[in-house]
């Protein structure tokens, strides 16, 4: 059984907040992967695209992805991964990936500055281009689809539990 769940969706969907609560929830560990980038680099995802450009960054985003070892982890990668082929294998093998999905005019609430906070952006590319291009994306990797639309956190939350406990036929 593969025990792992990893959190996939667009920046601010709710990976890392929905995820630790989530991983407490379940008893497992929580890892997110933003974090062990910025501590391998020394530097904030921000300066890291300044300074590397979006491909330097998602170079760096794989290769830490990739990596990643544990066995009943709820895992928070960024909102590029799925650009990273190795790392959504490496996924795919070692867990479930489950897909935030939120509706683009919440996620534009959400997010106020995509370039400031660091989203990978391609020159000239809206918010509206990369969430169209991304939720391909989702679809294609994800093993179980949560749809956020009206909900709380916590409801969330709620709904990934009752989800995974369906799939793993606990009930
Ligand atoms: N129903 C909801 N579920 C999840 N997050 C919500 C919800 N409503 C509002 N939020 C807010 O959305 C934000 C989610 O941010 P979070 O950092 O968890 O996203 P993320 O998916 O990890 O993004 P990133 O790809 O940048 O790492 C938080 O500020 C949270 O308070
Ligand atoms: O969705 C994105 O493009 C990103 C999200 C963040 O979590 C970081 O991984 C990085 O800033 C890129
Ligand atoms: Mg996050």
């Amino acid at each position: 059984m593969k025990k792992n769940l990893i959190f996939i969706g667009m920046p601010a969907s709710g990976k890392s907040t929905i995820g630790v609560v989530t991983a407490k929830r379940l008893g497992y560990r929580f890892i997110d992967t933003d974090l062990m980038i910025q501590e391998q680099e020394g530097k904030l995802l921000r300066e890291i695209i300044e300074e590397r450009g979006t491909d330097g960054f998602l170079e760096i985003e794989n290769q830490v992805n990739a990596s990643v070892q544990a066995e009943k982890a709820v895992i928070a990668p960024g909102g590029s991964v799925v650009y990273c082929e190795n790392a959504m294998e490496h996924y795919k093998e070692i867990g479930t990936i489950v897909y935030l999905h939120v509706p683009y005019t919440e996620i534009e609430a959400r997010i106020q500055n995509a370039r400031n906070r660091g989203v990978v952006l391609k020159e000239g590319q809206t918010l509206r281009e990369l969430y169209d291009e991304r939720c391909r994306l989702f679809e294609q990797y994800a093993d179980v689809r949560i749809n956020e639309d009206g909900l709380s956190m916590g409801e969330t939350v709620e709904k990934v539990l009752a989800v995974l406990s369906d799939i793993r036929g606990e009930n």
